[in-house]
């Protein structure tokens, strides 16, 4: 054993010896272009072909690594290797990747492939305002010659939609907010994130499962469409406009739908946003399989009145093709569509050729007030899919009653079973929200069930009471109560908002 580690210690100091001659003998320019024939010719003889995927692109981050460290990890072979763990900022999960110089074998449509983690130190060269690592990793990845024009593009394709699943499942949901408007962060992005925890599903939310299961086939059916929108030539986008009033679940809905699909949620303060290209830029930030949400859409800004001075200024002589109109006015890049926000920014928001950028994106607009919407943002096409919600029914009460109480119909004593009759027949006539409903139930959540179901009965038949009598709420306190409500929100935008909300739609 002795000999062996003298012999391997002489033979490291004659390649030493030889190397320092070459560096002593012949100029730089001479042994770089040895080198380079050494690797043609080395390539022209070898039957694989090799690719090197490093860390940092240029000054960015190459997507194209993160993936490949990703999809390794899941790897069934990367159990025999030594493994690196990792467990990325907001996720719930560890990931298993390759260690520094290890490699591993993989196989795709009957290639192989061999990747190895390569890892050298490096000082960067160029100058850069963030800091860089010390250490440049490249994945390095080996296949036949034979196989790279069949298998490389679809085996690269793979490893990006693998990882991106594997991604999905292992971050929790982020929630996006334009708080800084358009304004960009050093990175170079407008939005910032929170984990996202809400923990509405369609389990818990309350309205008919009939309607709930439609929605659901509709999400699920989008969301596995890709194929359909690439044949039909469409953008892989759907919008759903969800209204009715306030405490009725659109926004447990939007919750629900992002959990039932885990995608992730951008809310889109529209006051913060100024102009149409700030708009574009917010879009353009956006990733796949996600949710962005205008809540309170006819709210949020009077869209309807900036457009029409831009609409005039650039169409003077055109003649009244409302929503065509609209959209020209902001193409037309009018200053007043330059300057601020305008309907027709909005519509090519959603709609336009930049809502195409990036896919599988879900739009969603809440209001309390369809009827204030302009019409060109609820025509038939615009938005996909037209949700109501309303006050509280018999099947959605039921669904509470399970949430709050763990009451199940046909579980309960003959007590409970009369009860709940009781509560249907008041449930119709008493008009109140899921929210306040919920609210009865949360009160009285430590009493035995039939006790909290009978306070509740109570409180329905009183609201059903005033109502005949003439005493319920009109749209118009509900409106008020309303705006109130918003006030307190966000007292500075308060007063804005509720201009807004009053303002009359302004039609040709
Ligand atoms: N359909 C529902 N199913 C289950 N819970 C609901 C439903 N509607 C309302 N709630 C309860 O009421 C609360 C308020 O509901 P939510 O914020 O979703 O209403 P909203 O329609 O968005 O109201 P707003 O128009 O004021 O924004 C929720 O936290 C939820 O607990
Ligand atoms: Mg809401």
């Amino acid at each position: 054993m002795k000999e062996f580690w003298t012999s391997l210690a002489s033979l490291m100091g004659v390649f030493a010896f030889f190397q320092s001659l070459l560096h002593a003998v012949f100029p730089p320019e001479l042994r770089f272009a040895a080198v380079k024939l050494f690797y043609r010719l080395f390539n022209y003889f070898s039957s694989y072909c090799y690719f090197d995927i490093t860390e940092i692109d240029g000054v960015n981050t190459n997507e194209l690594y993160n993936a490949v460290q990703l999809y390794l990890s899941s790897s069934a072979s990367v159990a025999g290797s030594r493994l690196s763990l990792t467990r990325a900022l907001n996720s719930s999960a560890f990931t298993f990747g390759l260690s520094n110089n290890d490699r591993l074998v993989d196989t795709f449509a009957g290639a192989t492939a061999i990747w190895e983690h390569v890892v050298t130190q490096w000082q960067p060269q160029s100058f850069s305002w963030r800091p860089l690592p010390q250490e440049k990793r490249c994945f390095t990845l080996r296949i036949k010659k034979k196989d790279k024009p069949i298998v490389l593009q679809p085996y690269l394709d793979h490893i990006m939609a693998t990882a991106n699943d594997i991604r999905r499942r292992n971050q929790d949901r982020l929630l996006y907010t334009n708080s800084r408007g358009g304004a960009l962060d050093v990175r170079g992005h407008p939005w910032e994130s929170v984990p996202f925890k809400h923990p509405s599903t369609f389990e818990t939310l309350a309205m008919e499962p009939e309607r709930k299961e439609e929605i659901m086939t509709d999400l699920r059916d989008f969301a596995d469409g890709k194929t359909f929108y690439q044949k039909t030539g469409r953008a892989w986008k759907r919008g759903y406009l969800l209204y009715g009033p306030p405490g009725t679940g659109k926004s447990s809905m939007i919750a629900a739908m992002a959990n039932y699909l885990g995608y992730d949620i951008y809310d889109l303060e529209l006051t913060e946003v100024h102009t149409n290209s700030e708009l574009r830029k917010l879009l353009m930030k956006t990733t796949p399989k996600s949710i962005i949400v205008i809540e309170d859409i006819d709210c949020s800004i009077n869209l309807t009145n900036r457009n029409n001075g831009s609409r005039k200024k650039a169409l003077p002589s055109q003649p009244t093709f409302p929503d065509r109109c609209l959209e020209l006015g902001g193409m037309a890049g009018s200053d007043e569509s330059t300057k601020s926000i305008t309907l027709s920014g909005l519509l090519n928001f959603t709609d336009g050729l930049w809502s195409c950028c990036g896919s599988e994106r879900i739009f969603v607009f809440t209001t309390n007030h369809i009827e204030k919407l302009d019409p060109a943002l609820v025509r038939s096409g615009r938005m996909d899919m037209h949700i109501f919600m309303s006050y509280c029914s018999f099947p959605a009460l039921k669904i509470l009653l399970q949430n709050y109480l763990d009451f199940v119909e046909g579980d309960g004593n003959a007590d409970e079973g009369r009860l709940l009759r009781a509560l249907e027949e008041a449930v119709g006539f008493a008009q109140m929200t899921p929210a306040d409903v919920s609210e009865v139930l949360i009160k009285n959540r430590r009493k035995e069930k039939g006790g909290a179901m009978a306070e509740l009965l109570e409180v329905l038949r009183g609201q059903a009471e005033k109502r005949k009598a003439g005493g319920g709420q009109s749209n118009e306190e509900v409106e008020e109560e309303e705006q109130e409500k918003r006030a307190l929100e966000s007292p500075k935008e308060g007063s804005e908002a509720g201009e807004d909300c009053n303002a009359e739609v302004v039609k040709d």
